[in-house]
């Protein structure tokens, strides 16, 4: 069993944006911006996007925070985003999900500018990457890729069981494991709530993508030998003897189903680092794509 470590290729990913960052700065040209939408006080949110602009300020991008009450109208969301939109010197637009029940996900994702859409959630994007055509992959699923590549994980023909089917994570996984590229090339298997024989079928998995938000959902009567796990979940799960009052889990089982595999994501430290280095190199494309 190797350790998939997210710390390590986050790392890797982070310095080389970093150094393309000093290039584009000591040309005396402007530092990419991200500009992360909060909407309410959702704890784990904080932590998330929190950890998105301590990234940014440490690889010289520039970021800007924007909060938002939690009983802001859709429509002064959408015009706060029209107003990112055509702000010129802004590359990258993030409205953390989940939102607010009254405003529309749909609307919102719809509204950011196609050539800002730096979390590949607009349709346009979710329509080039099912078409193959180079666009803005959804920050999860491009982390994964850029964790296979850190790792030189060969895809290619393996068969690769997705758990979950959610146009964030799921869907787009599915789609760019099943694709003509390099970390693609799988015959894949894209697994829900109504699937019967969910056991069965990662037992037949050369790869395992689990993604249903289910902690510890995959126990290791589910996984073959020499497998290659990669764990999405992250759930907050009560927890006494630590000091924050939680502790994280992902949707594997991992102590159990370890041992089993030939590589295995850790949660946290795993995919969760990975999303947030998907969103930079997703930033810097969207800078140079703007600026060329
Ligand atoms: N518009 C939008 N874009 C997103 O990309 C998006 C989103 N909304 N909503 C929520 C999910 C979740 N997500 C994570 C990012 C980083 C970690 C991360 O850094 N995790 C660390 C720390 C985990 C922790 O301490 O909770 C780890 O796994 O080691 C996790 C999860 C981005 N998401």
């Amino acid at each position: 069993m190797q350790l998939l470590d997210g710390k390590i290729a986050s790392k890797a990913v982070k310095e080389k944006l970093q150094q393309q960052v000093n290039e584009i700065v000591s040309s005396g040209k402007r530092a990419p911006h991200l500009a992360v939408i909060l909407v309410g006080n959702n704890g784990a949110s904080e932590t998330y996007v929190a950890s998105k602009v301590k990234t940014c300020g440490e690889i010289g991008f520039k970021s800007t925070m924007i909060r938002l009450d939690v009983t802001v109208s859709e429509e002064g969301l959408l015009q706060e985003i029209i107003k990112l939109n055509q702000d010129e010197a802004l590359d990258g637009i993030l409205v953390q999900l989940p939102l607010p029940k009254h405003i529309s996900e749909q609307k919102v994702i719809a509204t950011i500018a196609p050539e800002k859409d730096v979390d590949g959630f607009h349709p346009i994007s979710a329509g080039n990457l099912m078409l193959g055509i180079p666009s803005f992959i959804p920050a999860t699923p491009y982390g994964i890729m850029l964790m296979l590549e850190h790792y030189n994980i060969e895809t290619k023909g393996k068969h690769a069981v997705v758990i979950g089917r959610s146009n964030i994570v799921g869907r787009p996984m599915s789609v760019l494991l099943s694709g003509n590229n390099q970390y693609g090339n799988c015959t894949v298997t894209l697994c829900h709530s109504h699937t019967h024989n969910l056991k069965e079928l990662c037992l037949e998995a050369d790869i395992i993508v689990a993604a249903l938000g289910k902690p510890e959902f995959v126990h290791a009567d589910m996984v073959k030998d020499g497998a290659i796990l990669i764990d999405v979940g992250i759930t907050r799960v009560a927890d006494a003897t630590k000091k924050s009052g939680y502790s994280i889990k992902g949707d594997v089982a991992f102590s159990e189903v370890a041992p089993k595999t030939s590589f295995i994501t850790p949660v946290p430290g795993g995919v969760g680092l990975m999303t947030i280095a998907g969103l930079l190199k997703n930033t810097l494309k969207a800078y140079e794509l703007r600026t060329k």
